[in-house]
């Protein structure tokens, strides 16, 4: 099937063409990216079903839209907090498997930030629920 180029009929929609196809490139990285974490991350797969947990509870249960939207943004801010920890973990992997302190102070680190992530929206319910 031939190809419509439609930037040479009309040069005003060339850029609004470029943004879709990055756009299109972007989503098609981003599931990559997700798809490959999902495969080989145990603690992402856990993360998104205590997620998804805590969606229903938060549905379930008599709250305020304001609480609601809080609860659901911070349970996926813990997602995305897994997702870089993720990047980071490969990242130093790739640089070298071997054993040295700045290796594990970088993971550390990024593990940490997965867990201050979890303890802000572990926070959030038990002032949500406890008041
Ligand atoms: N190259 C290294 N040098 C020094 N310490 C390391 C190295 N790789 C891992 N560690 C230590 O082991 C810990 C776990 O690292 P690992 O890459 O196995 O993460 P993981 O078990 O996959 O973590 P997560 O469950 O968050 O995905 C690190 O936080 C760090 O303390």
């Amino acid at each position: 099937m031939q190809r419509v180029d439609h930037t040479r009929k009309d040069p005003q929609c060339a850029p609004m063409i470029i943004f879709i196809q990055r756009l299109k490139l972007r989503i098609l990285w981003s599931w990559q990216g997700w798809s490959a974490a999902w495969r080989e991350e145990y603690s992402l797969r856990s993360w998104v079903w205590s997620y998804l947990i805590s969606v229903l509870l938060a549905f379930w249960l008599p709250l305020s839209v304001a609480e609601r939207a809080l609860l659901l943004a911070l349970g996926l801010l813990v997602i995305a907090a897994e997702l870089f920890n993720t990047a980071i973990e490969r990242t130093v992997d790739r640089i070298s498997k071997e054993m040295h302190p700045l290796s594990g102070a970088a993971k550390d680190a990024a593990s940490a930030a997965v867990a201050v992530t979890a303890i802000a929206a572990g926070l959030a319910w038990v002032v949500i629920l406890i008041g």
